[in-house]
């Protein structure tokens, strides 16, 4: 396995699944059993999935046996060649941008971080430059997949929207940390915004864009070319539990449409 994540990620199918575990849906002991589950979830559909996404709120409360146990899972995935995506949202003034890259880019090499772009270039080119030492890659807010999201990432700025000026920003830096094709530079865009899907896929040609809010929050899968849908509940959850057969059928079922 190679240990880039841009290199590993081209080959594999357009689909992530987002781990986002509920305690009160792994009775009566969360810890083990999502541990159990989870891993046995990434080894059925490991070769139906781009990555796995750890969303690190859901980890964070269940206290410091779920923070561990996220950084468990993340070993436990990269053990099964499955690239991860850690959605932790970091954001952060300079210096302390250095020490979330080196938590999770550093600490993880080949894997990936979902990061707020809003506290301006300065604290987003730490995870940039680590995700180069690591082979990692950088997944940057510009349209959430949120209702309110238009609130500010809607707002114009002179005649565009200030989510249209942070992918022009963004364009620029994808283009410096290209790596053939792609770029360890990417975006998060909503599956909820189909039109800004389409307009963000020709603004940023060189980035992947991570789709989240495909299922439970109304999305439908998109494809295109570096397009990576991600689907937490629906996936780690189809039907509303626990269920490793039935997440296989929904992945089945979501790679039909993409096809
Ligand atoms: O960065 C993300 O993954 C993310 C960005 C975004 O705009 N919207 C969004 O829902 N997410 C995350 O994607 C997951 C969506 O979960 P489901 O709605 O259960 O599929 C959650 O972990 C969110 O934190």
């Amino acid at each position: 396995m190679s240990c880039d994540f841009v290199l590993e990620i081209e080959g594999r199918p357009p689909l992530v699944l987002g781990v986002d575990p509920r305690p009160q849906l792994h009775t009566p002991e969360p810890i083990a059993a999502i541990r159990s589950y989870t891993l046995e979830l990434i080894e059925a559909l490991a070769e139906r999935i781009a990555a796995v996404k750890f969303q690190a709120a859901f980890f964070e409360a269940l206290g410091p046996e779920g923070f561990a146990l996220m950084h468990e899972l993340i070993a436990g995935a990269r053990v099964m060649a499955v690239p991860v995506i850690v959605d932790a949202k970091r954001g952060d003034i300079g210096s302390t941008a250095e020490a979330y890259a080196q938590a999770y880019l550093e600490a993880y090499p080949g894997s990936a971080l979902t990061v707020n772009p809003y506290l301006g270039e300065d604290a987003v080119e730490p995870f940039f430059r680590a995700a180069e030492r690591s082979g990692g890659a950088v997944f940057v807010l510009v349209k959430t997949s949120n209702p309110g999201a238009g609130l500010f990432q809607d707002l114009l700025v002179g005649e565009k929207k200030l989510y249209q000026v942070v992918s022009e920003w963004l364009n620029q830096q994808a283009e410096h940390y290209r790596v053939g094709e792609w770029s360890r530079v990417g975006a998060v865009v909503g599956a909820t915004y189909p039109e800004q899907v389409d307009e963000l896929r020709s603004a940023l040609p060189r980035s992947f864009l991570l789709l989240p809010g495909l299922g439970a929050q109304g999305g439908t899968p998109v494809k295109g070319a570096g397009v990576l849908n991600a689907a937490s509940r629906s996936l780690y959850y189809p039907g509303g539990k626990p269920d490793v057969q039935a997440a296989c059928s929904q992945a089945d079922a979501y790679l039909k449409t993409l096809e």
